[in-house]
């Protein structure tokens, strides 16, 4: 995974928005922080993997995926915000945790990644997402597809009146 491509498409994504929103300067980390929590709980809901009261299947793979690299926008895009991009690297991960406590760890990394905003709490933030891809058997090939088509579908959004 070309993970410098990635930060320069969500940097040119980030910059269009604030600049025709008028919000060029302003602190965006919190909302960021919130729609990242936002976006995993959407993930998980498509996966329906916590549902054990429902026996309703869990979404198409591609619907999920989109859920996914929604999640990894807001990552990238807070890593910018806080100059904490240039050394990261997509981790290659070999092993993760079934999927109800891996959707609690990445939770859990947020928060650890909003109280101390620091590069080793971002990069454990990276690694948890990484790994939640793992869990839900998306390998980076997939991944950066996705993220590149989602990053065009939020171009046109924007130019549509989003
Ligand atoms: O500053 C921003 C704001 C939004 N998005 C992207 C991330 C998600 O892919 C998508 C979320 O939009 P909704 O579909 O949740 O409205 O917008 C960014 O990349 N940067």
């Amino acid at each position: 995974m070309d993970i410098k491509k990635l930060f320069s498409m969500q940097r040119q994504l980030d910059e269009r928005i604030e600049t025709e929103r008028g919000l060029r300067g302003e602190r965006l980390v919190e909302r960021k922080l919130l729609a990242l929590l936002v976006e995993i709980g959407e993930l998980a809901n498509e996966t329906r993997c916590f549902k054990f009261w429902s026996s309703k299947p869990k979404a198409a793979e591609e619907t999920i995926l989109e859920e996914y690299v929604d999640g990894l926008h807001f990552i990238l895009s807070l890593g910018l915000d806080l100059s904490l991009h240039e050394h990261v690297k997509w981790p290659h991960v070999q092993e993760s945790h079934p999927l109800v406590e891996q959707f609690l760890h990445v939770f859990e990394a947020v928060q650890t990644f909003r109280e101390k905003m620091d590069e080793q709490a971002y990069d454990q933030l990276v690694y948890a997402y990484a790994q939640l891809g793992h869990a839900l058997q998306f390998n980076a090939e997939q991944i950066e597809r996705a993220y590149v088509a989602k990053n065009e579908v939020n171009h046109e959004r924007q130019s549509h009146n989003y």
